[in-house]
């Protein structure tokens, strides 16, 4: 008998609707930012929330330079690595960019993280210098001294350390011929964990130019932002969300940000009603704040045009809650992965009158880029509406983990594609769903749960201010998903009143076996839940 012929599997690939653009990769980071300066030059850059103080773009241009100076003057060399251990302030900003001037490479840390953990992450990324505030300084003294590393503060100077003013003071002409090449590195942002441990995600010149103009070059003004609009930023700029797609979109457009140091629902919404707001980035954590709060009312928030939720999941009644209270803007959904760069996936609808996105969908692939869903056994790509994992192909993705090359070759294949590990499928109008993460899927018995759907029905119970759902080990079927919930003031409801509420509501492999009362879900500060740490209280016992 003739041998069969072999069947060659052809890659199902998508691609954005909207054309590809010209991206000038060639530019540094910085260069590509300012590109427009002498159109913005007199125009405010950055607002800070707290003290109102407002810095133009030729300010922010010119200051930036200095800083890289001042990098020079006090020995670091173009590619080695500074440290940004600060909340949203405008010297964030400028730290970030001055490190790009220098051609140096910025690696920001959550503040909030302990000092074993920082140092971990200065040590790994080799970081020379330190940029803080004098009350982190206890955070890295020891990591610092052990290394002979400087620290700089940008408030007042504990002894031993030096002042910002001392970087900006340099001469900005006093800087040398930096050579950058495309392929050079200037951000090294660290995944926060949630789901692994933390890792050096190594971001290049060419990819966040690539990204940043996959995002808001081009010409429709109603998709991307444009140089009149006000970004509140209270993201942490440490989250490759905020530092992406609300800094660097921000100054490319020539837009102004609104610099919020710490979250507080009270401030953002006097905030959005004093500046003005037109465009709010938010995660699902500040949806259900804004959700949930009462005084919504009290402000003028009408001047909101565009409302964009990022970086974890949320559920459709959040999302119509939310609306009922910004009755004027458009709010759509982003997908991002640190390692993408970050985005894969952007609403389209932004562009369209009247505003259209479907509920739950996480936009459209970004232009100059692939993307496909394959099965996850057999690495085949799948067919619209089939599940499976998201990958995504481009110049915008990082150039790997740092100093680890066998995280890397498992995260980006030998043709260039990045396995995000969300499982997702695309629609036949090319949106994309996420369904869950691949890590996080309940493996009851054969089948597969999502915690995203059965959180989804948690919250919109009215008596339920909050959940999460992870697994429980269970000897018949492997795992079960339990659920953590934070009940509203005065409620009493009870475990067995929420199992049932949601039995009605699913297949039975997917009803929830057990219930734990809890203060607060913890979350890490992009909203994702740190599932964890509630697996840690399951398998302590304290819960
Ligand atoms: N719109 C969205 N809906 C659902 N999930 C999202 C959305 N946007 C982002 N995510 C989730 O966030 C993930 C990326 O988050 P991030 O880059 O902050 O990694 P991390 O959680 O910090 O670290 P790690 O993945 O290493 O544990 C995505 O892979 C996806 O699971």
């Amino acid at each position: 008998m003739a041998p069969q012929a072999e069947v060659q599997q052809q890659e199902i690939i998508y691609r954005s609707k909207l054309p590809d653009i010209y991206i000038p990769k060639h530019l540094p980071l910085h260069s590509y930012c300012f590109q427009n300066l002498s159109n913005v030059a007199s125009k405010p850059c950055l607002i800070n929330g707290t003290t109102g103080k407002v810095y133009t773009y030729e300010e922010v241009e010119l200051t930036a330079r200095r800083v890289a100076s001042g990098l020079n003057k006090l020995g670091i060399q173009q590619r080695q690595v500074i440290m940004l251990l600060l909340p949203n302030t405008p010297e964030f900003v400028l730290s970030f960019l001055g490190a790009s001037f220098r051609g140096a490479i910025a690696t920001a840390a959550n503040p909030f993280f302990t000092p074993a953990e920082i140092s971990k992450q200065a040590k790994a990324s080799n970081a020379r210098l330190i940029i803080t505030l004098a009350s982190y300084v206890d955070k890295v003294k020891e990591f610092a001294q052990d290394n002979d590393v400087k620290i700089v503060c940008i408030d007042s100077v504990p002894e031993g350390c030096l002042h910002f003013s001392e970087l900006i003071q340099a001469d900005e002409n006093d800087l040398p011929e930096v050579d950058i090449v495309p392929d050079d590195v200037v951000a090294l942002p660290y995944s926060s964990g949630t789901t692994g441990l933390p890792k050096g995600v190594m971001l290049t010149h060419k990819g966040l130019v690539t990204s940043v103009a996959q995002q808001v070059d081009g010409e429709n003004p109603n998709l991307y932002f444009h140089s009149e609009d006000v970004i509140l930023c209270t993201l942490p700029m440490f989250h490759i969300y905020a530092l992406n797609s609300i800094m660097l979109c921000g100054i490319r457009v020539g837009a102004a940000i609104l610099i919020m140091q710490k979250f507080d629902i009270g401030l953002l919404l006097e905030l959005i009603q004093k500046y003005k707001v037109t465009i709010a980035p938010i995660v699902p954590p500040i949806v259900l704040a804004i959700a949930k709060s009462s005084e919504t009312e009290k402000y003028d928030l009408s001047s909101v045009r565009m409302l964009k939720s990022g970086a974890a999941p949320l559920g459709q009644e959040l999302e119509d809650a939310v609306k009922v209270k910004f009755p004027g803007a458009k709010f759509g959904q982003g997908y991002g992965m640190t390692e993408a760069g970050p985005v894969l996936a952007m609403c389209l609808g932004f562009a369209k009158e009247p505003f259209e996105m479907k509920s739950g969908a996480c936009g459209t692939v970004v232009r100059n880029a692939e993307m496909k869903i394959v099965d996850p056994d057999t690495g085949l790509s799948l067919p619209r509406n089939q599940a499976g994992e998201i990958c995504i192909r481009g110049d915008q993705i990082m150039k790997g983990y740092l100093n680890d090359p066998e995280a890397t070759a498992r995260t980006i294949d030998k043709d260039g594609w990045l396995h995000t590990g969300d499982i997702g499928y695309i629609d036949d109008d090319d949106e994309l769903f996420i369904v869950d993460r691949l890590k996080e899927l309940i493996k009851y018995k054969g089948f597969q749960v999502a915690p995203a759907e059965l959180e989804a029905m948690l919250i919109a119970h009215p008596e339920i201010i909050d959940a999460a759902v992870v697994a429980m080990k269970d000897e018949a079927a492997g795992e079960v998903p339990v659920a953590f919930v934070v009940r509203s003031d005065k409620s009493q409801i009870s475990e067995d009143e929420i199992k049932q509420y949601i039995s009605k509501q699913v297949v039975f492999y997917k009803r929830i076996s057990r219930v734990f009362f809890i203060e607060a879900i913890p979350k890490a500060p992009s909203g994702k839940i740190l599932r964890k740490e509630l697996r840690a209280k399951l398998a302590t016992g304290n819960y």
